[in-house]
């Protein structure tokens, strides 16, 4: 029944009721208040249904709002349309999507919107949507007017009435969605062409942790095809692997790095030598998602040697391999830097070839240029490990030769560098001669002086060396070039401080290497300057050598050493302090009668502990008057040592001459002693001559356990040197004297027997020779090198019946054979490098040839050191 089926029923109950109230008047007052009740019931009834009419119609109204107001402020546009497009009814979105509003839409066509390219499109959908209960969609093209085209995505209802031919749709806006995934499309199909065709390897790997998070491992998930190509691993052996199995390691490579960027989405980047062929590689890792990390790498092998090329031929010169200029400035402020720490003193040597334009002239540049290569490596030999040769350019080198006690020390190797210049030059059927012109610098200097003024100093000494004949050494007048200038406030200054006892003394012990006693102290001075600081004596010493202050300065050591042992013995320690004595105060006609009245103001001093030590050269300036004097002393109990002893070239008659009680071997010897030849020659002799005379030797500038061994070895027991002490104030002494030990190694060194001597100079020689070879492999050219005098030493001495028996007793057999692989595997790689091959090429050759030579060294060292001779050779 219908609404208004229901109400024409109730109209007609009502009017037969009314009408049945006409006879009302007939009803008794029961039937009246009934009908009266029950009218009274139906109008509540009608009352309530009134009310529930009203709420149904408020709830329904409410329901409405809500619809449209859902309707019109859906984010997606809804049409209504007639069948044949036109717009019918549209939300606020889709209103927003044609630019309009309901008024001026409505009536219009959709179609009227639709892109060209999308009418066929639209028309199909309009068909299918009208027919029953069809869901369908399409992705349209709307123009509308000046804005740019959007994109929507539009479905059918399929709640569509076709009876009444409308139908709705709804439309998305689809144009951000789209743009954005066509951007991700765009940009993964580029990264897919990137990761495939780039020349980096590329991997993406997941961190495999324990259980309690810490990184044990890391698992491949995807490598490109330049890792594959790099590494030589195929893609599908690796994935899914653990980084241990791939690459046979554990933990894997860099394993702790990665972890980190996996952990904390830091990016790294950092150089690996990462393969057995020592390829070098470039490693970039960042992290794409937690607990993954890629890496990016790249073989940056063929680039880091171009780099160390290009940073040779920065710091190298070509043609000699020596450094250049560059290197050389550096190479002087380091060395100038140590000379002032260690209160050491530093040569800078200018060295120009003289005649060296005539051997180009003769015989042309290449023969030139072979020259300086081959002079390069001569005058290399002629220096010191850790002195420096450069070549300025042209003709000229510069050598610098640091660690000097003194200006003198630089003598023997200023003679080598004139030797190894002038050494006649052969090759090719050219034969040549030149020689050098050297001007000497040294450093420190009473001036604060730069780098470049110590070359400008050296450079103006060779100037005079070429004026003075050529074919010499020139040191460098510091005095006569400060003449010119300011000498005498130089002098004035160390008067004042003098005056104002600036000056002090340190002491470096002295003492015997078996028994670990300390024999004595050199007293060395300085000068605690109150702007420059602690001053060396090689600053301001050499100004007033000549000079009569030098006087007063020695008295004021001498002096001065007697108080300090007089405290020290105050102290309860005893023991005996030497003082360096110039030649001037040696010579001073007074001197013994101004010693014995300085003695005789100290009487707690014995004579016995002052010690007065005398260079031998300045010993030699007047024999018999430095005799006289020694030999006073000696009677009034203070004896004499001459100092760097070697170095004066003394006969025998003047050592004889000289009553000196101790030979001081210069540091020279000492320090070139397990490197050269002719300095064990020298101190085997200087030691033979002191034992042959009586006298007792120590050995100077001592820097490392092993030279103390090898002086032992020779009889000499009494050292000093940086390796047992440096000098130190004097305040120090008495706790270091009572903290001393020995290297225990000195206790165990016996004195070689004559018969094993020969052996100690094979061992040398061929450290002298190994590092020769060592050094000309380095350089850019073919050097042949002269070898060992054929049969070298160790050869003679096995060819001897007591070598035979000796190796045989001790059972080193070996040692023969490794001694012929030496030179042979040493022929083989001077032949290779003569042919041209380039250093790098003979590394593995060049490894086996420097492990030969260990072996070879340490086991003569153990023959040397085995007891092996019979005793009746003792
Ligand atoms: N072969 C060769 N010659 C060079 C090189 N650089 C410069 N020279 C030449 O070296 C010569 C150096 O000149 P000088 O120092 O005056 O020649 P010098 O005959 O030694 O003259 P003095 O120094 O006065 O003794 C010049 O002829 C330059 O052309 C080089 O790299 N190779």
């Amino acid at each position: 029944m219908t609404p208004k089926d229901e109400a024409n029923e109730l109209r007609q109950a009502a009017e037969s009721r009314l009408k049945a109230s006409k006879d009302m008047a007939r009803l008794d007052y029961a039937d009246q208040a009934r009908l009266v009740h029950e009218l009274q019931v139906h109008q509540i009834e009608l009352e309530i249904q009134n009310a529930e009419l009203r709420e149904a119609r408020d709830n329904l109204e409410i329901a409405l709002t809500e619809y449209t107001e859902l309707y019109d402020f859906a984010p997606v546009g809804y049409f209504t349309l007639d069948r044949r497009g036109h717009i019918l009814k549209l939300n606020v979105a889709a209103q927003r999507l044609l630019g309009g509003d309901s008024t001026s839409l409505s009536g219009k066509t959709l179609q009227h919107f639709v892109a060209p390219e999308d009418q066929r499109k639209f028309a199909l959908l309009l068909q299918r949507a009208l027919s029953p209960a069809a869901r369908c969609s399409a992705d349209l093209t709307l123009l509308t007017g000046d804005a740019p085209p959007r994109r929507i995505h539009v479905q059918s209802d399929a709640a569509n009435n076709p009876r009444d031919e409308t139908f709705r749709l709804a439309a998305m806006d689809v144009t951000e969605r789209n743009l954005a995934d066509d951007a991700r499309r765009l940009s993964e199909s580029k990264f897919n062409a990137l990761y495939s065709a780039m020349s980096e390897g590329m991997a993406l790997h997941e961190m495999v942790l324990d259980l309690h998070g810490n990184p044990i491992d890391y698992i491949l998930l995807d490598v490109n095809p330049a890792y594959e190509s790099i590494l030589g691993l195929d893609r599908a052996a690796v994935i899914g692997c653990r980084g241990s199995q791939v690459y046979g390691l554990t933990p894997p490579p860099h394993l702790e790095q990665f972890a980190a960027v996996a952990s904390t989405g830091h990016p790294i980047l950092f150089e690996t030598l990462e393969d057995p062929a020592g390829r070098v590689f470039s490693i970039s890792a960042f992290s794409p998602a937690p607990n993954q990390f890629a890496t990016v790498f790249v073989d940056i092998t063929a680039q880091r040697a171009l780099q160390r090329q290009l940073e040779r031929i920065a710091h190298f010169d070509s043609l000699t391999g020596l450094p250049n200029r560059v290197l050389l400035a550096d190479r002087l402020r380091q060395a100038m830097y140590l000379a002032l720490r260690h209160g050491k003193c530093l040569a800078v040597a200018f060295i120009d070839l003289d005649g060296f334009k005539a051997v180009n002239d003769q015989y042309g540049h290449d023969v030139g240029d072979d020259l300086l290569a081959r002079l390069a490596v001569r005058m290399k030999h002629a220096l010191r490990e850790g002195d420096t040769l450069a070549r300025l350019g042209g003709d000229e080198f510069i050598a610098v030769m640091g660690d000097l006690a003194n200006v003198e020390a630089s003598t023997p190797m200023l003679e080598r560098l004139l030797d190894a210049a002038a050494e006649p030059f052969q090759a090719n059927g050219v034969a040549a001669k030149v020689s050098a012109s050297i001007g000497v610098s040294f450093f420190p200097q009473i001036d604060d002086i730069d780098a470049d003024q110590l070359l400008r100093q050296a450079d103006q000494a060779m100037y005079q060396a070429k004026l003075a004949g050529k074919g010499r050494y020139q040191l460098f007048d510091a005095r006569q070039d400060r003449s010119a200038r300011d000498y005498h406030d130089q002098i004035a200054q160390i008067r004042l401080g003098l005056e104002r006892s600036e000056f002090l003394l340190f002491y470096q012990p002295k003492v015997n290497m078996r028994t670990g006693k300390v024999i004595g102290l050199e007293a060395l001075i300085r000068w605690q300057h109150p702007i420059r600081g602690l001053l060396s004596p090689a600053v301001f010493l050499p100004l007033i050598e000549d000079h009569p202050l030098t006087v007063d300065m020695g008295e004021w050591v001498i002096n001065s050493a007697l108080i300090q042992i007089e405290t020290w013995l105050a102290q309860g320690l005893d023991i005996p302090v030497s003082v360096n004595i110039g030649a001037l105060q040696l010579q001073q006609p007074n001197f013994i009668e101004r010693l014995r009245n300085t003695l005789a103001a100290h009487p707690d001093v014995k004579p016995g502990s002052l010690e007065l030590e005398v260079l031998e050269t300045s010993a030699l300036q007047d024999v018999s008057k430095t005799s006289r004097v020694i030999s006073t002393c000696s009677e009034m109990g203070v004896r004499f040592a001459l100092d760097d002893f070697g170095t004066g070239y003394s006969s025998l008659t003047y050592l004889m001459k000289l009553p000196a009680e101790i030979l001081k071997i210069d540091q020279s010897f000492v320090h070139d002693l397990l490197m050269d030849p002719e300095a064990l020659a020298i101190l085997e002799g200087v030691i033979g001559l002191a034992t042959a005379f009586q006298r007792q030797s120590i050995a100077e500038g001592l820097d490392s356990v092993e030279t103390g061994i090898m002086l032992m070895r020779l009889g000499c027991e009494q050292a000093q040197g940086y390796v047992i002490s440096p000098p130190m104030p004097a305040d120090r002494v008495p706790d270091w004297v009572a903290g001393w030990q020995p290297d225990p190694r000195w206790a165990a060194t016996r004195v070689i027997r004559p018969d094993q001597l020969p052996l100690l100079h094979a061992e040398v020689e061929h450290r002298a020779w190994l590092a020769a070879i060592k050094v000309a492999l380095d350089g850019p050219h073919a050097v042949p090198l002269r070898m060992c005098v054929h049969p070298c030493r160790f050869e003679a001495w096995l060819a001897t019946e007591r070598g035979a028996q000796l190796l045989l007793k001790c059972g080193k057999h070996e040692l023969h054979d490794m001694h012929r692989a030496l030179h042979d595997q040493a022929e083989a790689l001077v032949l290779r490098h003569e042919q041209g091959e380039r250093t790098e090429e003979l590394e593995p050759e060049l490894g086996v040839f420097l492990k030969l030579k260990h072996e070879f060294l340490s086991c003569l060292e153990a023959l040397i050191s085995s007891d092996v001779v019979p005793p009746a050779r003792r």
